[in-house]
C-alpha cells in the first residue's frame, strides 16, 4: 500500500499576541498579498507595514482573548479528517501547513518527506481559490518542489478550489437555517454573506477566479437552502489605499439599515473556521455598524470548524481525489496529476524591457527615500495615501 498524506493548507495566524508583529511581517513579505516591481523592496516595506499595523492589529487580538483560535481549530479539523478517513478505510496522515505561521508548510513538508509519504492529496481550506490565499500556498510549494529534488518522488494531486461540493454546501445550509430558527420571524431576516475582500486589481487585473467563485458559491448556498429569505453579499476586511471587492460590508450593512431592515442574519463565506475576522471584525465590530444602522437583531453563523456534515465532504474530495476514474480496487492509490500552475500571476508581472527597467530604477530610488522620509518623520506619502 502506498502512503498516503493529506496536507491541509491555510493561512495562519498569530498564537500569542507578541507574534503578532512577526506574523503580520511574514504575511506583508508575501508578494501574493504586496506585489511590488523589486523584490527587494519587499521585506523593508513589509518590516515597515508591519511594525505599524502590529500595535492595532494587537488590540484586535487582544478582544479575542490574546491570539488567532486558527491553529487550534485547523488541527481539530486534521485530526477529524483524519478519523473519518480512517473509518472509510483510507489510512492516510493528515498535515497542516500554514502560510504565515506555525506549523509552517515548510515544516509539513519536511515532516511528510521524513514520513516518506508517496501520495499527497493537497487541499487548501479555503472553499474558492483566490491569488492571495491558495495561489500563494501553492506558489510556494511550487518552490519547495523546485528547490528539492527528493520531492519529486512524491505523486501529489491538489484541489484548487471544492465550493461546490454537495456536503460543504448542506453543512453551510444546514448553519444557516439553524441560526434563522432563532428569528421570532425566520422569513424575514436579511441573510447577509461577508466574504473576504481582495484588491478589485487581482480580478480586474490578475484574473484572480475569486469573485466569481465566491458570487457562485453564495448562489448554491442559497439554492441549497432553499428558503425565500432575501439575501446580500458584501465583502469585508479591506487594508490599505487601494479599491477592492465591493460592496464594502460596512456601506452595505448601512444600506439595508436605511431601507428598514432590522433583522439579519450574518454568514462567513471564504473561511471555515472562526478566526479574527469573524470573533473580532464581524461579532464587535460590524455588529456595531449595524446596529446604529437601526438593525436592532444582528446574529451570525458560526464557521464550520468541525461540522460532522463539513468533515464528511472534507474526507469525500480527498478520496475522490484518489480515485482516478479507471482505478480498480487491486490497483495501487494513484492520485490524478494537475498542473500546479493554475494560477494567473504570470500575466501580471512587471513589464522588464530595459527602457522600463531605467523607469523602474528610478522610481524605486524615489520610493525608497520616500520610505525612509516616512520613516523618519512618521507623515510621509505612504501615510497620507492611507496604506499605514
Ligand atoms: C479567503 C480568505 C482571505 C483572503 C482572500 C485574504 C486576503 C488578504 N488578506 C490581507 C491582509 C490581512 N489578512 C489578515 C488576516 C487574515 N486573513 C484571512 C483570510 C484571507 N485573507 C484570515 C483567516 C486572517 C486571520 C488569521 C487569524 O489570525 O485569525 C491580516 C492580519 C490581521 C489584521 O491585522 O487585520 C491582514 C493584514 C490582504 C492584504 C489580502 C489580499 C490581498
Ligand atoms: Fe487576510
Ligand atoms: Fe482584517
Amino acid at each position: 500500500m502506498a502512503r498516503v498524506g493529506v496536507l491541509l493548507l491555510n493561512l495562519g495566524g498569530p498564537d500569542r499576541l507578541e507574534d503578532v508583529g512577526q506574523f503580520l511581517f511574514n504575511l506583508f513579505s508575501d508578494p501574493e498579498i504586496i506585489r511590488l516591481p523589486f523584490p527587494w523592496m519587499q521585506k523593508p516595506l513589509a518590516w515597515f507595514i508591519a511594525t505599524r499595523r502590529a500595535k492595532t492589529s494587537q488590540e484586535n487580538y487582544k478582544q479575542i482573548g490574546g491570539g488567532s483560535p486558527l491553529r487550534e481549530i485547523t488541527e481539530q479539523q486534521a485530526q477529524a479528517l483524519e478519523s473519518k478517513l480512517r473509518e472509510a478505510g483510507e489510512d492516510a496522515t493528515v498535515y497542516v501547513g500554514m502560510r504565515y505561521w506555525h506549523p509552517f508548510t515548510e515544516e509539513a513538508i519536511a515532516q511528510i518527506r521524513r514520513d516518506r509519504v508517496e501520495n499527497l492529496v493537497i487541499l487548501p481550506l479555503y472553499p474558492q481559490f483566490s491569488i492571495s490565499t491558495s495561489g500563494s500556498s501553492f506558489r510556494l510549494l511550487e518552490q519547495l518542489w523546485n528547490a528539492n529534488p527528493e520531492l519529486q518522488d512524491i505523486d501529489y494531486t491538489v484541489i484548487p478550489s471544492w465550493y461546490k461540493d454537495p456536503g460543504y454546501l448542506q453543512a453551510m445550509a444546514d448553519l444557516i437555517a439553524q441560526k434563522l430558527a432563532e428569528f421570532p420571524n425566520p422569513d424575514r431576516a436579511h441573510i447577509f454573506f461577508s466574504a473576504h475582500g481582495v484588491p478589485l486589481s487581482y480580478v480586474t487585473e490578475g484574473g484572480d477566479p475569486y469573485q466569481q467563485e465566491i458570487e457562485d458559491c453564495t448562489n448554491r448556498i442559497m439554492q441549497t437552502l432553499n428558503r425565500p429569505n432575501e439575501h446580500t453579499l458584501a465583502y469585508q476586511s479591506r487594508v490599505g489605499p487601494v479599491e477592492w471587492l465591493k460592496p464594502y460590508t460596512e456601506d452595505a450593512l448601512k444600506e439595508l439599515g436605511e431601507k428598514g431592515i432590522e433583522e439579519i442574519v450574518v454568514v462567513p463565506i471564504s473561511f471555515v473556521s472562526e478566526h479574527i475576522e469573524t470573533l473580532q471584525e464581524i461579532d464587535i465590530e460590524y455588529r456595531e455598524i449595524a446596529e446604529e444602522a437601526g438593525i436592532g437583531n444582528f446574529r451570525r453563523v458560526p464557521a464550520l470548524n468541525t461540522h460532522p456534515i463539513f468533515i464528511n465532504s472534507l474526507k469525500s474530495l480527498v478520496v475522490n481525489a484518489l480515485n482516478t476514474p479507471s482505478r480498480t480496487f487491486s490497483e495501487v492509490v494513484r492520485p490524478k496529476k494537475e498542473k500546479m500552475k493554475m494560477y494567473p500571476q504570470e500575466r501580471w508581472e512587471w513589464g522588464m524591457t530595459s527602457a522600463a527597467e531605467v523607469w523602474n530604477g528610478r522610481l524605486a530610488m524615489l520610493g525608497f527615500i520616500a520610505l525612509i522620509l516616512e520613516l523618519v518623520s512618521g507623515h510621509g506619502p505612504l501615510h497620507f495615501v492611507g496604506l499605514l
